[in-house]
């Protein structure tokens, strides 16, 4: 099948080797460096699934018309690149590969003729340098739908991708973005101060902090009518017992997840995109759990403040100590 994979990062890029290894005739888009380097020596991947070096048709934007493409960008590149390549993706299943819990409905907006499916990689990448991806933690995609009439367009992305990679198909994408949500409030405190996710969440003092944010997070989620989805070890029973109980108790699921997470450090995307000077996604990680909390006129002070120090760090590029963290949240609590 012709396929187009929109931003060869972390996830595109190892969705479009993976599919290229499964004998598809995959067409990426790229700029800058990571373009001229895939085009000139190929898009290798790492790690998890093995080694491949897959050599792609690459360019700025799509130059042939592919039958599926997935877009694979931050949340926050994601409207410029549809828009960019939008020829081409009128009236194809568009898969959005996305955290956070606007990617679906802002394609929705901007390609109306097309059908479009969710994705969510619960698998860990990471962008090394132009042209070299690792795969340093395995794991299904998860796609899935809102729309009825679209169940058998995801079905068909799931057997399509799975062939490549592991695929599980959910019918509630809603509930499965929010449980990712929750899982992704291990991002902001590695783009704070540049320790690994799994250094944080065992840390006593910032482990701590991200508990508190989950909870917060899951608690917005449940007073929002948020029915959980059961996905990487998290589900609706679980998180109501953890938004309920102690913290102390609590502290113990970030513990588990640093656990899964395995040896290799996983800074998470966006300390990633710190590390290469980018903007971040937090607007549409910690970000969309405020947003979602104004909505029912409630407040999320911890997520409104690690999403602050994020920007803070965006700007200045310094990481924080653990003492500046620690002070800034005690004169929240
Ligand atoms: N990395 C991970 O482990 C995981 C990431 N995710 C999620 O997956 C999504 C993608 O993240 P990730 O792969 O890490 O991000 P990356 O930043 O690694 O990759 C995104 C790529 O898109 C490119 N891009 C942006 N705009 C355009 C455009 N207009 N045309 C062509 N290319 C473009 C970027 O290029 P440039 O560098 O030039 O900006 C970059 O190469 C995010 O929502 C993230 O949260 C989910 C699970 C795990
Ligand atoms: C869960 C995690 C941290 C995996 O890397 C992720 O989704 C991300 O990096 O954005």
């Amino acid at each position: 099948m012709r396929i187009g994979v929109i931003g060869a990062g972390a996830i595109g890029g190892t969705i479009a080797a993976l599919l290229d290894r499964a004998g598809h005739d995959v067409a990426i888009t790229a700029r800058g460096e990571q373009l001229e380097t895939i085009r000139a020596s190929g898009l290798r991947v790492s790690g998890g699934w093995g080694e491949h070096t897959a050599r792609p048709r690459a360019s700025a934007v799509l130059d042939v018309p592919p039958e599926l493409a997935f877009v694979c960008t931050k949340a926050q590149d994601a409207a410029g690149a549809i828009t960019a390549n939008a020829e081409w993706l009128a009236g194809i299943p568009v898969v959005i590969v996305q955290n956070g819990l606007d990617g679906v409905r802002i394609a929705e907006e901007l390609l109306p003729g097309s059908p479009i499916v969710g994705a969510i990689a619960v698998y860990a990448a990471s962008y090394l340098r132009a042209g070299l991806i690792d795969v340093t933690a395995a794991g299904p995609t998860i796609i899935g739908t809102n729309d009825p009439t679209r169940r058998d367009i995801a079905a068909h992305v799931s057997s399509t991708l799975g062939a490549a990679m592991p695929t599980q198909l959910v019918s509630d994408f809603r509930g499965a973005q929010w449980s990712k949500l929750i899982v992704n409030q291990v991002n902001a405190m590695p783009a704070i101060t540049g320790l690994s996710a799994q250094v944080t969440l065992v840390h006593p003092v910032l482990g701590r902090i991200v508990t508190g944010s989950m909870r917060e997070a899951v608690r917005i989620g449940f007073a929002t009518g948020v029915r959980f989805a059961s996905l990487q070890g998290l589900s609706q029973p679980l998180l109501r017992a953890f938004a309920m109980a102690p913290i102390s108790i609590g502290r113990v699921l970030p513990r588990v997840m640093a656990s899964r997470m395995g040896d290799t450090p996983n800074p998470g995307s966006t300390l990633q995109s710190i590390r290469r000077g980018q903007p971040t996604e937090i607007d549409y990680l910690n970000g969309a759990v405020v947003r979602a909390a104004r909505a029912s006129g409630l407040t999320a002070p911890i997520n409104e403040t690690l999403t602050e120090l994020v920007h803070r760090v965006e700007k200045s590029g310094d990481f924080l100590e653990v003492e500046e963290v620690a002070a800034v949240f005690r004169r929240i609590n």
